[in-house]
């Protein structure tokens, strides 16, 4: 077996490099992307820029596109925001919260015809500097900021990247493609016609 190489990042920039490097090849060792994020501590001033929040329902906000390989982005989830039930487009997705905590919930996938109640397979807390992964194969998640006086800020790596997804209605199963979009892109507000999305929250 290869051996995996343990890295640690101390700011985001360096973080960003050593990905870079990571996804050069056309393997994804997941162990190691995940070991790399979890290393990296939190500092606000390096994420501070891309942190923008929005009212109503949490924003997504492009830092890096990971030379066509993958996207990493800075999730801001305001006090109760949560996204739908959803999954991930046969992409890999890791989570690294940068700031509070996050619940997540895990689900199966429904049936074909997807009638009735989905099932809930587990739920955790995630805290500061913890790196979640999920795929489609584990199945399918939502994820709240269940706190009512703290925000919540994560670090989500997608690869490949992608822009649709599907979300689900937790009550029938019955599955809905969505479109995504970014709140912000390299730390500027998106222009408002191409921001506006269909909704993952
Ligand atoms: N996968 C979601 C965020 S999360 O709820 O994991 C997204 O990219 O918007
Ligand atoms: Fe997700």
């Amino acid at each position: 077996m290869e051996q995996t190489q343990v890295w640690k990042a101390r700011s985001l920039d360096e973080l960003v490099q050593l990905l870079h490097r990571l996804f050069a090849g056309d393997e994804v060792n997941v162990e190691e992307v995940q070991a790399l994020m979890e290393s990296y501590e939190s500092n606000p001033a390096d994420w501070a820029g891309f942190a923008q929040f929005d009212e109503f329902r949490y924003t997504r906000n492009l830092v890096d596109k990971g030379n066509g390989k993958f996207n990493l982005m800075v999730l801001c989830w305001a006090e109760g925001h949560g996204s739908s039930i959803h999954d991930h487009t046969d992409s890999h997705c890791f989570m690294k919260i940068l700031q509070g905590n996050l619940k997540e919930t895990l689900f199966e996938w429904p049936g074909k015809k997807g009638t009735g109640e989905m099932t809930k397979k587990s739920e955790r807390v995630l805290r500061e500097n913890q790196c979640a992964y999920i795929n489609d194969s584990i199945g399918l998640h939502r994820v709240e900021n269940t706190s009512h006086t703290e925000p919540a800020v994560s670090l989500h790596l997608y690869s490949p990247p992608f822009d649709s997804c599907n979300t689900f209605d937790q009550r029938t199963g019955h599955k809905h493609k969505v479109k995504m979009t970014f709140y912000s892109q390299f730390g500027e507000r998106t222009p408002y016609a191409t921001a506006v999305s269909q909704e993952n929250n």
